[in-house]
């Protein structure tokens, strides 16, 4: 039904020499069962897509403008992502609406904008710890996904990334009771607005610490479709064990 999706995100790291990462990953993983993402930094996109040639590894931004083209200095555009080659990107990261202030109104505009160019968008949404300790995660879940998922999305164009703010590049993750309960809220809550047929094709990955040591557990959970992963997706010794575990996962 939903093929599995294990997702990098190098943030703002890397220069050429970790593409060599890359090839390490197509060497240890030559024929992977799921679907494998990379998102490497803007300047990288396509020589990674050059890189990947005839191995079937997806090659995605981290970010876009909501327009195609135009008046936007330093900013790159979904049109530019596909034209390099980059077959997702990721909207919404929780450092881009903190560091760029990126409302959920922006990253609906965003993620359509992605998927009119014909491209995956891989929303991103997530708690601040006072919200979770306020008792508010799932309200805060909800107002998100309400926000910033648009009407338009079709199952295979939308992936659905849960990343609690603390979460990311802290060691800590939630309980498994607790991944369990947002990401079961998320598919109710996908089916409710797009039937159940949509909503059952969507992705909904989880991020925030997922490392070899505990990925396993982490894709036992309900509704976990793979991961967005930051700091381990950086060297293929850390990235392919995860996308093993979630081939493990898968069968
Ligand atoms: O933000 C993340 C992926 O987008 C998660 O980052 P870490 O895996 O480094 O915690």
């Amino acid at each position: 039904m939903r093929r599995k999706l294990a997702a990098g995100n190098w943030k703002m790291n890397g220069v050429k020499a970790q593409l060599a990462e890359l090839d390490n990953i197509r060497k240890t993983h030559p024929n992977p069962a799921v679907d494998v993402l990379i998102c490497p930094p803007a300047t990288l996109l396509s020589d990674a897509v050059k890189t990947v040639s005839g191995y079937p590894m997806m090659i995605g931004g981290q970010d876009c403008h909501t327009a195609n083209s135009g008046a936007h200095t330093g900013d790159i555009s979904a049109d530019m992502i596909k034209d390099a080659g980059g077959t997702a990107v990721i909207v919404g990261h929780s450092e881009r609406r903190e560091d760029h202030g990126e409302s959920d109104a922006q990253i609906c505009a965003k993620a359509t904008t992605v998927m009119e160019n014909g491209l995956i968008a891989v929303v991103c949404i997530g708690e601040s710890l006072a919200q979770r300790e306020a008792g508010e995660t799932l309200s805060v879940i909800g107002a998100q996904l309400a926000g910033s998922v648009p009407d338009t999305a079709s199952a295979a164009q939308l992936v659905i990334a849960y990343e609690p703010i603390w979460a990311i590049g802290t060691g800590l993750i939630p309980t498994l009771e607790q991944i369990a309960e947002v990401h079961d809220f998320m598919r109710e809550n996908m089916i409710q607005r797009f039937g159940t047929d949509t909503a059952n094709g969507i992705r909904l990955l989880y991020g925030g610490s997922v490392k070899p040591g505990n990925a396993t557990e982490i894709f036992a959970v309900s509704n976990v479709d793979g991961a967005l992963v930051g700091g381990a997706s950086l060297t293929a010794a850390d990235f392919c064990p995860i996308i093993a575990a979630l081939e493990a996962s898968a069968v």
